[in-house]
């Protein structure tokens, strides 16, 4: 399976558990790694067949901007769910950071892997 990618994708959201984080934006980075052949849209060299990155991210970026959860696994797993769902990429690799979250730590969140990789 090829691989279409997208990396640091920043956007501001409100994350967070404690009341200070419920009344500010932060900004959260997403890596994206979603599994797609990519050998039709290679050999026509047209978008129809391709996985549009930039269709994708400005979903993203539209969905995490309006969003307002607690936890950072919850925006992961609804963020993997609408690329799953609504772009029809079979398995994907979601990495959401937190920059800043954690002192002495660059950045903190999770990796979620979902779908089937063929
Ligand atoms: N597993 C998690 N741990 C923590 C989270 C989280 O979303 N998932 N969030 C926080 C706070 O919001 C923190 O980021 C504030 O700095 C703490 N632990």
């Amino acid at each position: 399976m090829d691989i279409v990618y997208i990396r640091d994708l920043r956007v501001d959201t409100v994350i967070g558990i404690f009341d200070w984080e419920r009344r500010i934006r932060q900004t959260v980075s997403l890596d994206l790694e979603m599994g797609w052949d990519i050998r039709a849209a290679a050999a026509t060299d047209g978008i129809e067949t391709a996985l549009d990155y930039k269709a994708v991210g400005k979903r993203l970026i539209a969905f995490i901007r309006a969003a307002e959860f607690q936890l950072v696994e919850t925006l992961a797993e609804q963020a993997a769910t609408i690329v799953l769902n609504e772009f029809q990429v079979p398995w994907l690799r979601l990495r959401l950071s937190k920059p800043g979250a954690l002192r002495g730590a660059r950045d903190v969140g999770v990796v979620i892997e979902r779908g089937q990789r063929a």
